[in-house]
């Protein structure tokens, strides 16, 4: 049911909005690229790309959005989905929803950077509900070993080569100094240098939590393959990151991307492409929002 031109008849001009509310937005707040990125990733792994990470809390209910491991998950790419459907509320009332709005804006925005294409097939319905009670069990966490993140992504049909290809998305972004500072000290795989300029970084985390770092030292705005290139030279940030080096069943396909970033960018797109339609919902499992922030 799903289709590439979904929208054409509906609302012929959901491309040219879509299109300018995301360079408006991403020339005006450079960071809404990875933020977005990640917003979709922890959207589609909590029971599918069903818009479900952007349900605001009720009275009633605490939402997804609540839930600890997404308190860091950057305003600006809400912000950008309310500006995205304010828009197409105006030209297609009640057409759009914001499962497609936020799959779209993603992929656009990894364009922008300089990462890959794939199309994006669109029809996905919106979720009703948004439990942040499910959203830790559901997400992957920097310290879990590396067979727990691997069944994270296996449970869900995706390979461990697939996994790897997706955490390349820490080409771009940032990392809060919390999720890895403790870890510097003990853990030998951060190159010694690196390691020293981290905690220079992060000194001051405990007062300030909003202390964080670029996940790619060395391109961090550029949708590329440096993110592999690091981790080898143990300029990896989370020990995740190092764990996809140093487990010998991930290795190879950081040695291959390191390699060859045509590789990498053709298996990214694929495997965003795979995500972008995982546990989607449609006809009447879902519904079209008219907030993205609030069901019907
Ligand atoms: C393999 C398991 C993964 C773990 C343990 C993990 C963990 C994390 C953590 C802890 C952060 C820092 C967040 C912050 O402090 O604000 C982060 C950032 C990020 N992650 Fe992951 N991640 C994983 C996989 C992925 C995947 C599959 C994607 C997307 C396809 C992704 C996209 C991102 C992006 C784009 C950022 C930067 C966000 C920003 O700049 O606001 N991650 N990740
Ligand atoms: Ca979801
Ligand atoms: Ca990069």
């Amino acid at each position: 049911r799903l289709s590439a031109d979904y929208y054409v008849k509906s609302c012929p001009r959901f491309n040219q909005i879509m299109q300018d509310t995301i360079t408006n937005k991403q020339i005006t707040s450079p960071t809404t690229a990875a933020g977005t990125l990640r917003v979709f990733f922890h959207d589609c792994f909590n029971d599918g790309c069903d818009a479900s990470v952007l349900l605001s809390s009720t009275s009633s209910n605490s939402a997804e959005r609540d839930a600890e491991i997404n308190l860091s998950l950057p305003g600006d790419a809400f912000d950008l989905i309310v500006r995205a459907k304010t828009a197409l509320e105006f030209a297609c009332p009640n057409t759009v929803s914001c499962a497609d709005i936020l799959a779209v804006a993603t992929r656009d925005l990894l364009t922008m950077l300089g990462g890959p294409h794939y199309t994006v097939y669109l029809g996905r319905k919106d979720s009703r509900i948004s439990k942040s009670s499910l959203a830790e069990s559901n997400l992957p966490r920097p310290t879990m070993p590396m067979s727990q993140l691997i069944d994270i992504f296996t449970k869900r049909g995706f390979t461990i080569q697939e996994m790897v290809a997706l955490s390349g998305a820490h080409t771009v972004g940032f990392s809060h100094c919390k999720e890895f500072s403790f870890n510097i000290r003990n853990d030998t795989h951060y190159n010694p240098r690196f390691a020293q300029a981290l905690q220079q970084a992060c000194s001051g985390y405990p007062q300030n939590p909003t202390l964080s770092v670029f996940n790619d030292i060395m391109t961090p705005n550029k949708f590329d393959n440096l993110y592999f290139q690091n981790l080898p030279k143990g300029l990896g940030v989370l020990e995740s990151d190092h764990s996809l080096y140093n487990d010998p069943r991930t290795r190879p396909f950081v040695e291959l991307y390191a390699k060859d970033q045509n590789k990498f960018f053709q298996d990214f797109a694929k495997a965003m492409q795979k995500l972008s339609l995982y546990g989607i919902k449609t006809g009447r499992k879902g519904e079209i929002r008219r907030r993205c922030d609030a069901v019907n």
